[in-house]
């Protein structure tokens, strides 16, 4: 499944905060979408599964416009990991289960429990099903959300940022588990993240947002030196440490 954005632009009141967005991804790709605060990376994601409704572009999904499509189709096939959560009391299971609400008519079914077991297995979460969700630590807590993303069972992932919050142990935790379910479900994912080591090392795709423009996209290669100062106005080297680059401010 592919995901083209074309030209998006949006503006919560007057002001642009995302003007003329262009990208592209296909199956098995990471993207990465990096930027400063404030640049636009959480607006755009919101654009992409149209929780908002941008004022120019189109999203294609496959080929056909996400605009045309209803909204439980959408969610059939872009999950989506918000960078805030706000919960009541309630179960792992629950909550995760939750995530099939696209799919549910009148009463659960079999599959619904299934893929909810199936997913809580996969990412570690069994022991967890019966405990409420407010006595998780962060990276537990994550590692929820996502769950209750994928049992959407996504073609496509949007995560704004995943690893915040999280532990040095819990980031590469979950992003190397992010990196197995891509590569098992033979999906692709959209992530927002501020580490720019820990997109370099997990993300092929990069998109480089400048106060809400595209400054950049490609593979690795367009994090450099150069495009990190003229983005981050920091200066950088990137070393090589047996294969993963490492960038340092200096
Ligand atoms: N609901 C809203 N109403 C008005 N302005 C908003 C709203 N949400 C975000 N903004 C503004 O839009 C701009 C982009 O915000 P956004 O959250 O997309 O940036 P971001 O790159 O994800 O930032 P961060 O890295 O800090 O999470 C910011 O100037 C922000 O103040």
């Amino acid at each position: 499944m592919s995901l083209l954005a074309d030209n998006i632009s949006f503006s919560y009141w007057k002001e642009d905060i995302i003007r003329n967005v262009a990208f592209s991804i296909e199956e098995g790709d990471c993207l990465a979408v990096l930027g400063t605060n404030g640049a636009g990376k959480s607006t755009l994601l919101k654009c992409l599964n149209r929780i908002l409704e941008p004022q120019g572009g189109t999203v294609y999904i496959n080929g056909k416009d996400s605009f045309k499509l209803k909204r439980s189709d959408i969610a059939k096939n872009i999950g989506y990991v918000p960078q805030n959560h706000n919960f009541t009391k309630e179960r792992v299971f629950d909550t995760v289960l939750l995530g099939r609400k696209p799919y549910i008519k009148w009463y659960l079914g079999q599959r619904d429990i299934k893929i909810v077991e199936e997913v809580l297995e996969l990412l570690d979460l069994k022991d967890y099903s019966m405990r409420y969700i407010h006595e998780l630590s962060g990276g537990e807590l994550q590692k929820v959300i996502i769950a209750r993303a994928l049992v959407q069972e996504p073609k496509i992932l949007l995560m704004d940022e995943p690893t915040s919050n999280l532990d040095l142990r819990n980031q590469v935790e979950v992003l190397n588990m992010i990196k197995k379910i891509i590569k098992k479900k033979r999906i692709s994912a959209i992530i927002t993240i501020h580490d720019l080591n820990l997109a370099l090392r997990f993300a092929n795709k990069f998109l480089l947002l400048k106060e809400g423009e595209c400054f950049n996209f490609g593979d690795a290669s367009i994090i450099n030196p150069e495009s990190i100062k003229q983005v981050y106005d920091v200066e950088v080297v990137i070393k090589d440490y047996k294969g993963i680059p490492v960038i340092i401010p200096i």
